[in-house]
């Protein structure tokens, strides 16, 4: 099979012919039809994080594909199934966090694209019980950015407990905030828009946000503070700058949420401001499996719009590129 595969962290990315993965007890075989393209992704074949990805490796934790065979002791899912494989590739069941609805935070996890291989290639072994079936009404390149970026805004809407007539700051529309704008705004909200591109800002707009910033030529925080202040701030920008903005553009009482991964793993908040303001900072690491059905419903219903490209796989490296410089039009989706 045709395969994207990290050998190293400073040099690109190879595309190899690899022999079909064989499938360890619990995991189905499936062809991935689309793959996203997710900005953890170039992270991952950086080795940006404390914990880095034990080489070689194929990322990818958006594909969609259908499954080709079952593996011993599969129960529950069948060939011919489409599925989603995201990047919570397993889970234990039994600890507190599984058995507590809070999965996505097992110590015994694995990640599709990280620890276990991912699905930019033709075929991905995932466990059975961690894929997630697409339904009907789901095309699969929608379906695929819906996998992580849909899945991973939705979720850090919810934490946020943002209700109706509260203002939310988007900070970076990519892949993810162009979804998280849209959750928000199913949510009820009032939403602003921040991004260094004005191509992202025009897409904000068409999506419905109720106000746009760009960061490039305008301060954030003076416009969200001139607008009343955010109650929620979800910070997607991979630039660790973009945290003390999402901060400062709180009222009193606001929650700051924090989503992106930026390579130096190090903030600085002012305490003050922090406590005399009521402020909650809470990380959000993707959703669990039931969060990503409510995604899918969701997009069924025609309540959400997915904007994405297709490439195929041997532009790998032409595409990350394009994506740090920022000329992509929200997500990237390999056709397989
Ligand atoms: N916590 C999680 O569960 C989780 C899940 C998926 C991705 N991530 C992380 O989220 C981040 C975003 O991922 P993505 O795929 O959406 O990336 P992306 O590259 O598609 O989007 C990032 C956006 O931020 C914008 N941006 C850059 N600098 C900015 C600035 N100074 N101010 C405002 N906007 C700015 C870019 O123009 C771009 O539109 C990455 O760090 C990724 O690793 C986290
Ligand atoms: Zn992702
Ligand atoms: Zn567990």
């Amino acid at each position: 099979m045709h395969a994207a595969v990290v050998t190293r962290f400073d040099g690109p990315i190879e595309i190899q012919d690899l022999p079909v993965p064989e499938l360890r007890p619990g995991q189905v075989l499936v062809r991935v039809e689309a793959s996203g393209l997710c900005h953890t992704d170039i992270h991952a074949a950086r080795g940006d994080w404390p914990v880095e990805p034990a080489l070689p490796f194929t990322p990818g934790h958006e594909g969609i594909g259908v499954i080709q065979h079952v593996g011993a002791g599969v129960t529950g899912r069948a060939v011919g199934e489409r599925v989603a494989v995201p990047w919570l590739g397993y889970a234990c069941g039994i600890c507190d966090y599984c058995v507590s609805g809070r999965e996505t935070l097992c110590e015994s996890q694995l990640n599709t694209g990280y620890s276990l291989n991912g699905c930019h290639a033709e075929y991905v072994a995932a466990y059975a019980s961690h894929v997630v079936p697409v339904p009907e009404a789901v095309s699969s390149f929608d379906a695929a950015p819906l996998t992580c970026a849909g899945l991973t805004t939705y979720k850090a809407v919810k934490v946020s407990g943002l209700r109706p007539a509260e203002r939310a700051a988007i900070f970076g529309i990519g892949g993810l905030g162009h979804l998280a704008q849209q959750y928000a705004q199913i949510f009820g909200a009032e939403t602003v828009a921040v991004d260094v591109t004005g191509e992202k800002l025009l897409l904000a707009a068409e999506l419905g946000a109720t106000h746009v910033v760009n960061a490039a030529a305008d301060d954030p925080v003076r416009a969200i503070r001139d607008l009343g202040g955010a109650d929620v701030a979800v910070v997607l920008a991979a630039d660790p700058r973009v945290l003390q903005q999402a901060h400062a553009s709180l009222r009193r009482g606001g929650r700051l949420v924090l989503v992106s991964l930026p390579r130096d793993n190090a903030m600085s908040l002012p305490i003050f401001e922090t406590v005399l303001g009521g402020i909650s900072v809470i990380g959000s690491i993707v959703g669990t499996r039931a969060d990503l059905a409510e995604v899918f419903r969701l997009h069924a219903a025609g309540r959400t719009t997915v904007k994405y490209e297709t490439r195929k796989l041997d532009d790998i490296n032409r595409s990350f590129d394009d994506i740090l410089a920022g000329r992509i039009p929200a997500r990237l989706v390999f056709e397989l």
